[in-house]
């Protein structure tokens, strides 16, 4: 992938999907190609919980996942797994607070990936741009099941405090997002939503994603 500049970055996070095997109710390759046709902009492959597929498993799902991605030329984001995704030559990753640096993460990937950066506070917002992220995840917005160890859920205040400090990245919002409230998401000033479950978990992916994608329009 061409190195995206911020506007392209911001576009990207429109309707951004993450799944892993534990959050799907029926095969991930049909859920991912349901929610490619109903619009998403871009897919993060993050395998993990108890039932976390690991090893060659774990890559055999990254490459099909990876694969649907490059035939509808959506980017392929890796969680965490930053070997994984130098081997598969993903497009990017996304890492959390506990995960090495960006900058380290930075100096492995080259300037053409992806990294995105999981940020609860100003401080860390303001430590990924340092670091030279390329947007932030900043979440749970709401409350959400589908990952038990979250930080607080913030609403709107984080997003509205870091753009309140002037600070230009790329910010995606996460955390019990649904067609309902990702309207709200953008208005509060993020550029796009992540979902895992609003799609993983719709009978129809296809319908889902789209609905998702024209709040998120209607909420610009
Ligand atoms: C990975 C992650 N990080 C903060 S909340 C969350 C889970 C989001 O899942 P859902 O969209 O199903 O609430
Ligand atoms: C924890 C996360 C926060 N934000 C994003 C975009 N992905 C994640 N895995
Ligand atoms: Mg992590």
């Amino acid at each position: 992938m061409v190195y995206a500049g911020e506007k392209e970055v911001r576009e990207l996070l429109g309707v951004y999907f993450i799944m892993g095997s534990a959050n799907c109710l029926k095969n991930p390759i049909e859920v991912l190609e349901d929610a490619i046709k109903g619009g998403i902009t871009l897919f993060q492959f993050r395998e993990k919980g108890a039932e976390a597929l690991h090893g060659d498993e774990k890559k055999e799902l990254a490459k099909s996942l990876q694969d649907i991605c490059r035939k509808h030329h959506i980017p392929f984001i890796v969680n965490d797994d930053i070997e994984l995704a130098i081997e598969l030559d993903a497009d990017g990753v996304h890492i959390g607070q506990d995960d090495e640096s960006a900058s380290k993460v930075r100096r492995r990937l080259g300037s053409n990936k992806l990294i995105g950066v999981s940020a609860h506070n100003v401080a860390q917002a303001k430590q990924a741009i340092i670091d030279g992220a390329d947007y932030i995840g900043v979440g749970p917005i709401y409350p959400t099941v589908t990952k038990l160890d979250t930080e607080p859920v913030q609403g709107s205040t984080v997003i509205q405090s870091i753009l309140r400090e002037n600070i230009h990245i790329p910010i995606v919002g996460i955390g019990g997002i649904t067609e309902k409230n990702a309207g709200d998401v953008i208005r509060f000033g993020a550029d796009g939503v992540s979902v895992i479950t609003a799609i993983s978990h719709a009978p129809f992916p296809e319908k889902a994603a789209k609905k998702l994608a024209s709040a998120v329009k209607i909420g610009h």
